[in-house]
């Protein structure tokens, strides 16, 4: 292929992104195996970090369907869904990189609503990649939401990471699939619809049961489609 000019960077983080991941590449660490990952400097691993920022809001939409609020997302420049978050830099912790990323991707203010690390969900090893993908959760008011939505159309990376900011359906049709079921039928970047899930029941905006069922609806609707 000619040479299109990417930098030595981004060439050799490049691989990381390729398209394709089963969710059983992931596995879950525990808080001790993160623990000895910290004590070693986080090496010999990869990393990034991912946070899921959301607001609360029991709604009638359209006097019909039950919302439940709304979770961000952003369309990447690589045409999948993630969430805002990205690679550590060297002698960052995960924590670090979250809100270093947060502040360039939506133009997150660290000294006002940072993330800390009891908002930490879960992290997973891709063994393959030799990467580990850090997921976090926020809730935040529908103010500062809104604020934040507003935000990333000034932040350093609109147009060139992040090419639009969405909110997550958080409510499902009559049909039992359109909005949130139909929703995960796109596709996401690394393990971002596992996490989707994960942080959705953490958040207790999804109780396991309601999400089972839109699970379900969203396989049925994939293997039907093929
Ligand atoms: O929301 C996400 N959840 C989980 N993994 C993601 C998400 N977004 C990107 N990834 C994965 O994380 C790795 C780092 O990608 P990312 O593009 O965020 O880093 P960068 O912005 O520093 O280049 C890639 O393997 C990518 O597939």
């Amino acid at each position: 292929m000619a040479d299109i000019g990417w930098g030595p960077l981004l060439a050799e983080s490049e691989g990381y992104g390729r398209l394709g991941d089963k969710t059983d590449d992931y596995k879950p660490l525990t808080s001790d195996d993160i623990e000895k990952l910290a004590e070693a400097g986080f090496k010999p691993h990869q990393h990034a970090s991912h946070g899921m920022i959301f607001f609360r809001k029991q709604n009638k939409l359209w006097d019909i369907y039950e919302q439940k609020g709304f979770a961000m997302m952003q369309m990447r420049f690589d045409g999948t869904l993630g969430f805002p978050g990205g690679l550590m830099d060297e002698g960052e912790t995960p924590l670090q990189c979250l809100n270093r990323e947060l502040r360039e991707e939506i133009g997150f203010d660290p000294t006002k609503h940072a993330f800390s690390d009891n908002e930490h969900i879960a992290s997973y090893l891709h063994e393959g990649k030799n990467l580990v993908l850090h997921f976090y959760v926020k809730e935040v008011s529908a103010e500062e939401y809104f604020a934040l939505e507003t935000n990333t159309l000034h932040a350093h990376e609109y147009g060139i990471e992040t090419l639009g900011i969405i909110r997550v359906p958080l409510f499902t049709m009559g049909d039992g699939l359109r909005g949130f079921p139909a929703f995960l039928t796109n596709n996401f970047a690394g393990n971002a619809r596992s996490q989707l899930i994960t942080g959705l029941v953490a958040a207790k905006l999804f109780t396991q049961e309601d999400m089972t069922k839109a699970i379900e609806a969203y396989k049925g609707f994939m293997k039907n489609s093929h």
